[in-house]
């Protein structure tokens, strides 16, 4: 048999299989409004890579995983992450697009909007209102399942982010399209404050970190967020018509988790981990309260820079 037609016959039988759009998807990226996620994946991701974050890994896992196998969501999953700068946000984040989409940020179903970068001057706010919500409907009609994530949430002008308030309604559909099963992140510093008095308290009193719950910072959060003029969400309507699902805390790092992020990196720069270069690039890092050094200043986020200084590859 020449090899086009047995090419054909093939081509026939597997797709007699296999319809063309998910033998397609076999090998390429897709949107489908069907697609899944697993929970032990994300969980075992979380339990691995995530540090010192015992209520935003339970939050996130539930949250997430619980939207994705409902068949019929009635409101597009919201999701508000707060904390101290370096603790873990964008990872998280990240970790998130990874499970549901192979490319993680870099799919063609995930968005992410920095607000200074996207929307820096607040002369131009009624163009960007009308270019994020042209953006979303665009996005979210070619895949309903669509990831938008909005970084630097406190930097954001008043008022703009009440432009989608529309989508992350209860509507079944909105000019026929409906975005119910999409996922908004939004990421913010505001409300860090209120978390680490929390966890200080907590520390003060010889408490367990992990014996923080969610009842002792979700109000705290939501109310310091709505209130403070610096976040984007200050008199959002996303708040006051309770749009936001879940208020997400993300606790200031330790010492012992900046040692563990200096380890993963480490490993991932393919060299043995060397404990006594671990303790000597967390030191150089600061700490805060200033008496008692308690909480990283900048979590993990500089700590791999540091460590550049003790390799010279
Ligand atoms: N809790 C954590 N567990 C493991 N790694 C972390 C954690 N927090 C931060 N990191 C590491 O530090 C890097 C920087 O953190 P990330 O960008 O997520 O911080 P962020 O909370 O988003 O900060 P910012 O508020 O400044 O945007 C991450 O890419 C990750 O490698």
């Amino acid at each position: 048999v020449e090899p086009i037609s047995l090419g054909l016959a093939l081509a026939g039988v597997l797709t007699g299989y296999i319809s063309y759009p998910r033998l397609y998807c076999l090998f390429a990226e897709c949107c489908s409004p069907k697609r899944s996620l697993s929970r032990e994946a994300l969980q075992k991701d979380l339990d691995s890579k995530l540090f010192g974050q015992h209520l935003a890994k339970k939050v996130i896992l539930n949250a997430v995983s619980g939207f994705i196998s409902n068949p019929k969501p009635k409101k597009p999953l919201t999701l508000s992450l707060h904390g101290w700068t370096g603790t873990g946000k964008n990872f998280v984040s990240k970790i998130i697009a990874e499970n549901i989409y192979e490319g993680g940020l870099n799919s063609d179903y995930v968005h992410l909007f920095v607000a200074t970068l996207h929307f820096p001057h607040i002369s131009n706010i009624t163009l960007y209102k009308d270019q994020l919500q042209s953006w979303i409907r665009g996005n979210v009609s070619a895949c309903a399942r669509s990831i938008f994530i909005f970084d630097e949430m406190d930097k954001m002008h008043a008022g703009l982010i009440d432009a989608i308030k529309p989508y992350l309604d209860y509507y079944d559909n909105l000019d026929g399209v409906s975005y119910q099963k999409a996922i908004f992140i939004f990421l913010s510093n505001a409300g860090a404050e209120r978390i680490t008095d929390v966890a200080l308290d907590f520390w003060r009193s010889g408490k367990q970190r992990e014996e923080i719950k969610l009842k002792d910072m979700e109000h705290a959060l939501s109310v310091s967020a709505f209130n403070n003029k610096n976040s984007g969400f200050w008199h959002s309507s996303l708040i006051d018509r309770n749009l936001i699902d879940y208020f997400v805390p993300f606790l200031p790092l330790e010492y012992k988790h900046l040692k563990m992020c200096i380890r993963v990196e480490m490993q991932s720069r393919g060299y043995k981990v060397d404990e006594d270069i671990v303790s000597r690039v967390a030191e150089e890092m600061t700490f805060f309260p200033k008496e008692e050094r308690v909480f990283s200043d900048k979590g993990c986020k500089t700590v791999f820079t540091k460590l550049d200084y003790y390799y010279d590859d």
